[in-house]
């Protein structure tokens, strides 16, 4: 390494490393944040019996090289098109191989690779117009595209699910331009930092908020619709009763907490989308200066 990047390290950054940055960002603060109702955090497991803190972070790690190469084929592509479409594909499933490696076969980030390999290739395409809704509408349309290459997954948790309960589950999510994210978790974000919630918990306010509303399908996976409606129902009494830096809204946390642990359900599609927000707000606010210039 030469003295001056010791000293600005950013300065040899390309567009594929700073967007997998930030994806791997998004799934280590995701993690760590706490105190997660059923979900992995500083403090344990949560509802899962095969995840732990550090499993998270090793997969999220490991995904590094993933979202580089999805940011680098958006920018050869150039476009929106099939062939994007399918290059992504190929390397997310790949991905998918590399972190059921590294964790010994459990599905630690699935949904993660697909929400934010569609919106680092979605940045990529456009790196001058990384508004939220810019970068969403993008990832969308990339979505809609069917890739041929795709194994037909109509076993998968997800898939029977939404066929059971005739909810819309990932995929849907992003073909319609992350509405979780974009509608719920920003503005709950940005509203809950300009109370003064404080960023950890203005963060937890955000989760809470996309979980007032999404169909996650690992919840119904493991708890049905009665775990679906316990677990909107209680975030909406927590953000009701002023989020989480109020004593009020604690209490409710806390109850929610003990209500998912009970129906082991955990909410790991908000968590996904939560870390797809805190990639979206950081792009919108991080663009190192050398890259304004692509
Ligand atoms: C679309 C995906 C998520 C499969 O979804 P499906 O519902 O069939 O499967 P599965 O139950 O295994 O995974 C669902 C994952 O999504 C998350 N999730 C659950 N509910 C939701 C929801 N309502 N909204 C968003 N995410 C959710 C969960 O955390 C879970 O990890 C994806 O894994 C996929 O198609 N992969 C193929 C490879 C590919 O095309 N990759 C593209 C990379 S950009
Ligand atoms: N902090 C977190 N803790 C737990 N899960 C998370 C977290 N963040 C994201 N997730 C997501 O939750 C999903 C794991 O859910 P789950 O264990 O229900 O998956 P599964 O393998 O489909 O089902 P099961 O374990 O019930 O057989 C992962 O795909 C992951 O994307």
């Amino acid at each position: 390494m030469n003295a001056l990047n010791a000293i600005q390290p950013e300065l040899s950054l390309s567009l594929g490393d700073w967007l997998a940055d930030l994806a791997v960002d998004a799934l280590i603060d995701e993690a760590d944040l706490s105190p997660k109702p059923g979900l992995v955090d500083r403090r344990g497991s949560g509802a899962h019996t095969d995840l732990h803190l550090g499993l998270m972070h090793a997969s999220a790690l490991a995904l590094w090289p993933s979202f580089k190469a999805m940011a680098e084929a958006a920018q050869q592509r150039g476009e929106i098109n099939l062939h994007l479409r399918e290059d992504l594909g190929r390397i997310g499933r790949e991905g998918e191989v590399e972190m059921l490696r590294v964790t010994g076969g459990v599905n630690t980030h699935r949904g993660a690779i697909w929400a934010l390999g569609l919106l680092s290739a979605a940045a990529a395409l456009e790196p001058r117009e990384l508004a939220a809704e810019q970068v969403a509408v993008r990832a969308a349309r990339l979505a809609l595209l069917n890739d041929r290459a795709a194994p037909v997954t109509g076993d998968s948790h997800g898939a029977q699910v939404c066929r059971l309960y005739g909810v819309h589950g990932a995929r849907e999510e992003a073909q319609l331009g992350f509405p979780a994210v974009i509608q719920q978790a920003l503005p709950q974000l940005a509203r809950s930092r300009a109370a003064g919630a404080g960023e950890q918990n203005a963060r937890l306010d955000a989760l809470l908020a996309i979980m007032t509303q999404l169909a996650d399908t690992c919840v119904l996976y493991r708890a049905g619709m009665a775990g679906l409606t316990c677990m909107q129902s209680g975030a909406r009494a927590v953000l009701a009763a002023g989020g989480c830096a109020s004593l009020d809204g604690r209490r409710h946390l806390r109850d929610l907490e003990r209500d998912m642990l009970r129906l082991r359900a955990s909410p790991g599609g908000s968590a996904d989308l939560l870390a797809a927000t805190l990639f979206l707000d950081r792009l919108q606010h991080d663009l190192p200066a050398q890259l304004g210039s692509l």
